[in-house]
């Protein structure tokens, strides 16, 4: 009989990993080097002692799982919901979610989203501005460490007024199962909730509540499964290649809920992508890239499935 959900049936080796851990408050030129390490070997890290108050993301995980509570009937009235559908190239997971823009007008217009109760709509704006602040905090130290004369040149793009970011939360419901062809060799199951890809935008914020189910690919045909932790992971497509945007998948849990968040911090539409001139170096003599626009990407990106690899697409050669 074939499961009527998505369910990874490859042969995989799990090895689960411990991610870097970048401390905030440590010594600025310490986390700077610390960032372009944790990007270069895993494109992921934690980020701890990051400034954005417990009650805040508390507040915002509360009310987002009161809105997955509520009856099918009256989460699909809302257009910013979708169940298991994925993009728009017939992509399934067994994950349900909440699809936003996150630029920074319209982060005050979640205080008047349809329907919902005003609580949800201000929390999920304080979240919001929290990780934006965020995400730029680390894309200028990164440009720092990077040795980027101007250590705005990427956090510009996602300050930007018409910044093309969006924010996300998935919620995975439980799925239990007894057979043992659905369990991985850690008796985790095997049904995915999101399909292997990578992000496109310039870099993502990611939390989860205390639920794994988060899984890296650092290398073809192996999944890193990651703690659950309030984390973050970078993807970054302007540096010649020296960072690349790393595969990951999310996986459903056998008995709990599972519940996360990722602003995805995208440039304007009509911002020209170009590797920093400091990252053409005598190993990478040359860009690996054509300059395009984030507009030029993502209309690639949103034609593709899920899976693909699309960067490849703009290579110079
Ligand atoms: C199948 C798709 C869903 C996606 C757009 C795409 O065509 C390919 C990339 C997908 C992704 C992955 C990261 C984010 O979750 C997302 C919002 C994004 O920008 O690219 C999703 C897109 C989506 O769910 O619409
Ligand atoms: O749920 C997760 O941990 C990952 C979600 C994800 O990769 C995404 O929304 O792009
Ligand atoms: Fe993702």
């Amino acid at each position: 009989m074939v499961a009527p959900f998505p369910i990874s049936t490859r042969s995989e080796k799990i090895l689960p990993i411990d991610l870097p851990v970048v401390d905030l408050t440590a010594e600025r030129s310490m986390v700077t080097k610390l960032i372009v390490k944790a990007c270069e070997e895993y494109g992921f890290f934690n980020v701890i002692n990051h400034g954005i108050p417990r009650d805040t993301i508390a507040e915002m995980e509360e009310t987002a799982f009161d809105f997955f509570a509520k009856p099918m009937a009256q989460k699909k009235q809302l257009a910013l919901y979708g169940c298991k559908n994925i993009g728009f190239n017939g992509d399934m997971g067994e994950v349900e979610y909440l699809l936003l823009s996150a630029t920074p007008p319209s982060i005050s217009h979640f205080k008047n989203i349809s329907n919902m109760p005003s609580k949800f709509s201000s929390s999920v704006s304080a979240y919001t501005e929290g990780v934006r602040e965020l995400a730029c905090e680390i894309l200028e130290l990164m440009a720092e460490g990077l040795g980027v004369p101007d250590t705005w040149f990427f956090s510009r793009l996602i300050r930007e007024v018409d910044s093309d970011s969006v924010l996300r939360f998935n919620h995975y419901p439980p799925i239990i199962l007894n057979n043992k062809d659905c369990k991985d060799n850690h008796n985790h199951t095997k049904v995915i909730g999101f399909g292997e890809h990578s992000d496109p935008q310039i870099l993502t914020i990611l939390r989860s509540n205390d639920v794994g189910g988060l899984q890296i690919s650092l290398q073809d045909g192996v999944w890193n499964p990651v703690a659950p932790d309030p984390s973050a992971f970078c993807v970054n497509v302007m540096t010649n290649g020296r960072f690349v945007s790393v595969r990951h998948r999310a996986m459903t849990n056998s008995h709990k809920s599972r519940m996360s968040v990722a602003y995805f911090g995208g440039p304007p539409l009509d911002a020209c992508i170009v590797a920093p001139p400091v990252m053409v170096t005598p190993e990478r003599p040359s860009l690996l890239f054509k300059p395009f626009t984030w507009a030029e990407y993502k209309k690639v990106t949103y034609s593709m499935r899920l899976g693909e690899h699309r960067i490849d697409l703009f290579r110079s050669n």
